[in-house]
């Protein structure tokens, strides 16, 4: 292929010729991709299948030229029953060889069928677990958030998951069907070539071409219905959606509550419809005319032999050897008119799957960031963090997020984060982490700009806890220890962890202690409540630290903590992370007021920025806000809604003792 353009527009041949050729490249390249991946199962395995292979395809031709043997030796004993192949007429002992050996190749063939599907196994699930690690890779470690937004990048994550989720092939199953397809293909080698001898070199051909010919068909008419299948993949991704809704246990407690069963039964029925119909549809038009097309082909192929055979035998050049084999040998190429329950579907879809994985990789390659220079050392922050002018939206056709931020972290000082919902708080965070890149403006660490840093590196300095924090179905101890990976094993880290988290009762007190998994669906496992797993998570990122982060980022650490926790958090928490730079985003003003400097975001800038006492005397936003919480927590203490001084639990602190200090009656302060 050239990229200069034609001279004279070619003509209707050679653009023919050139289409053909390209389709033909396009489709030898996949299978080449798939062969490509089967030394990921270890090559002697992959030798022995591809021995064990030839050899089931070599058997069937040994059987026919036995079993024609046989038939051509019953007649001669019948002739002279008492023979005995000595005088040179064929007798019972060269019949019952024959036999015997037909028998005998007929019973290793089924010996060997269950090695074939073992194997088979065994290259499929090795080939998966590479590709999983792969997919995992791209998804997981390579791809930026932003290309994992975009639903071309969801559909492909999507189709490849669902081949490892079994609902669809997996490139496994495609690339140890290739060496199924190796057994069909040395016996149509064979066969062509058992003809081609015994009957004509014509028979051979001519057999030989139909076969081809309608294998192409069949596997062409394959290929359409699995493009039709990719295009649909979105509404797919949609009923996955909804079928995990439906059954799984994500929103079954609203499903119940809310009454939404017979709502949810409808929209899976009509959505799975509006998914596969057109899928059942198109798949009949595809195959209709085709398949009569096909079958006409392979009759007039057939037929052609057939009349070759009956005149090599009518002319007397076949004898009774000759002709039960070419008649058994003929069968063969034509069961390439129909689909390979073992090789052709799973070769297909496999192969369909694993391009997902593939065009996934691609796309993720092209949206990372191309580094000039080498990555500068990541060392924890001395000076400090510096937004500088930084503006961000997550697509170019949606708003600004950040519209020229400007905001400092001081070094080992706690930042506090404040504005009203969707102002850009965890975007900011986000950009700190190097989840996104700032669209415009720059992130400087200590004068470097953080795009210069090893983004793994610097991710390694953060303990980060979004809101949303991840409840991983595993012990106490990992749920801590996945904080700092290098301490999972280390006990007493994870203990003084959970311990500085105020976590450390309640764990110890679970059935197995630390080593409990933390889900009920699991035997003896056991959930907890919202502010114990916060406290999990808070535990999480003091492990961080001490396993060497620098940097501590808490969105919204203490929403879901009691009074006493909430009133410990600075006391106990931050307090004992002394040297670090810590950024907590909250909706509590009573988590906020113990910042050193507190940063007010409105409209993506900062718009106030100071310690509670210089806000509160700026009588600006921040003030405004502090009232408003002041004030509600005020109301609902007069109609006895909170516990007042004397009705507090025992050992809970009063919440409304620290009167200049007033905790907010609501979580969060809604924008709406
Ligand atoms: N992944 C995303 N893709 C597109 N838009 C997003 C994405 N995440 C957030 N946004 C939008 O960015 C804006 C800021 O969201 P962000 O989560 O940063 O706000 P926030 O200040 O943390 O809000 P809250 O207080 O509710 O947690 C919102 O308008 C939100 O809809």
């Amino acid at each position: 292929m050239t990229d200069d353009p034609p001279v004279h527009p070619p003509t209707a041949g050679p653009r023919r010729t050139s289409a053909l050729r390209a389709v033909l490249a396009a489709r030898a390249s996949r299978w080449t991709d798939l062969a490509q991946l089967l030394p990921q199962a270890g090559r002697p395995l992959v030798a022995a299948a591809a021995l064990l292979n030839v050899l089931l395809g070599l058997l069937p031709l040994a059987f026919i030229v036995l079993v024609g043997y046989v038939l051509y030796l019953v007649p001669q004993v019948a002739a002279s029953p008492g023979a005995d192949g000595g005088s040179g007429q064929a007798g019972w002992s060269d019949l019952l060889t024959a036999l015997g050996l037909a028998v005998g190749v007929f019973v290793v063939q089924q010996v060997l069928a269950p090695f074939q599907a073992g194997v088979t196994e065994v290259i499929a699930r090795r080939v998966d677990e590479h590709c999983i690690d792969r997919l995992m890779t791209a998804a997981l470690h390579d791809a930026p958030l932003d290309a994992l937004q975009q639903p071309e990048a969801l559909d492909l994550l999507a189709e490849a998951r669902a081949a490892f989720a079994r609902q669809a092939r997996p490139p496994g199953d495609a690339a140890a069907a290739l060496l199924s397809l190796l057994a069909r293909y040395v016996q149509l080698v064979g066969a062509v070539v058992l003809v081609g001898i015994v009957v004509s070199p014509l028979a051979g051909i001519v057999i030989g071409a139909t076969a081809l010919a309608i294998r192409f068909g069949v596997r062409g008419t394959l290929g359409k219905f699995a493009d039709m299948w990719d295009s649909l993949a979105g509404s797919r991704r949609k009923v996955f959606y909804l079928r995990d809704l439906a059954t799984g246990s994500r929103a079954a407690k609203e499903i119940r509550l809310l009454g939404l069963l017979p709502w949810v039964r409808a929209r899976l029925r009509s959505d799975t419809m509006a998914a596969y119909e057109p899928a059942w549809a198109g798949s009949r038009k595809l195959q209709f005319w085709p398949m009569i097309g096909l079958s006409g082909v392979g009759l007039v192929g057939g037929a052609v032999v057939l009349v070759l055979v009956a005149d090599a035998a009518a002319s007397g050049r076949l004898n009774l050897f000759e002709l039960g084999v070419a008649l058994q040998a003929v069968l063969i190429p034509m069961r390439f008119g129909v689909y390979f329950p073992e090789a052709d579907v799973q070769t297909q879809f496999g192969l369909h799957s694993y391009h997902a994985l593939r065009t996934f990789e691609r796309q993720i390659a092209s949206a990372r960031p191309v580094r000039s220079a080498a990555p500068v050392p990541v060392r924890r922050p001395e000076q400090g963090i510096r937004f500088e002018g930084v503006r961000f939206r997550y697509s170019d056709d949606t708003p600004w997020v950040l519209d020229g931020l400007d905001l400092e972290l001081g070094a080992g000082q706690s930042t506090a984060i404040v504005g009203l919902n969707g102002a850009g708080k965890t975007t900011l965070v986000k950009l700190l982490a190097r989840l996104y890149e700032p669209t415009e403006g720059r992130i400087l660490v200590d004068g470097v700009d953080l795009r210069e840093l090893d983004t793994q590196d610097w991710q390694r300095q953060l303990a980060l806890i979004f809101q949303d924090y991840v409840r991983y179905e595993l012990s106490a101890a990992e749920n801590i220890g996945l904080g700092a990976p290098a301490l999972l094993d280390d006990r007493e880290a994870i203990e003084a962890a959970a311990r500085k988290a105020g976590a450390l009762d309640v764990l110890s007190g679970l059935p197995q202690g630390l080593d409990t998994t933390l889900s009920r669906r699991y035997p003896g496992g056991r959930d907890l409540s919202g502010g114990q797993w916060q406290r999990v998570a808070l535990a999480r990122a003091l492990l961080a630290i001490r396993g060497g982060s620098s940097v501590l980022v808490l969105d919204e650490p203490t929403a879901q903590l009691d009074v006493r926790a909430e009133a410990e958090f600075f006391d106990r928490f931050l307090a004992t992370t002394e040297n670090i730079t810590s950024v907590v985003i909250s909706h509590r003003f009573s988590t906020v007021r113990h910042a050193d400097r507190i940063a007010v975001i409105e409209h993506g800038r900062v718009i106030e920025c100071g310690d509670h006492v210089e806000l509160v005397a700026l009588g600006g936003r921040y003030a405004d806000l502090f009232e408003l919480q002041a004030q509600r927590f005020r109301d609902t203490a007069a109609v006895g809604a909170v516990p007042g001084p004397h009705a507090a639990p025992q050992g809970e602190p009063d919440p409304a003792a620290d009167a200049a200090e007033p905790v907010p009656a609501a979580q969060k302060e809604n924008a709406s």
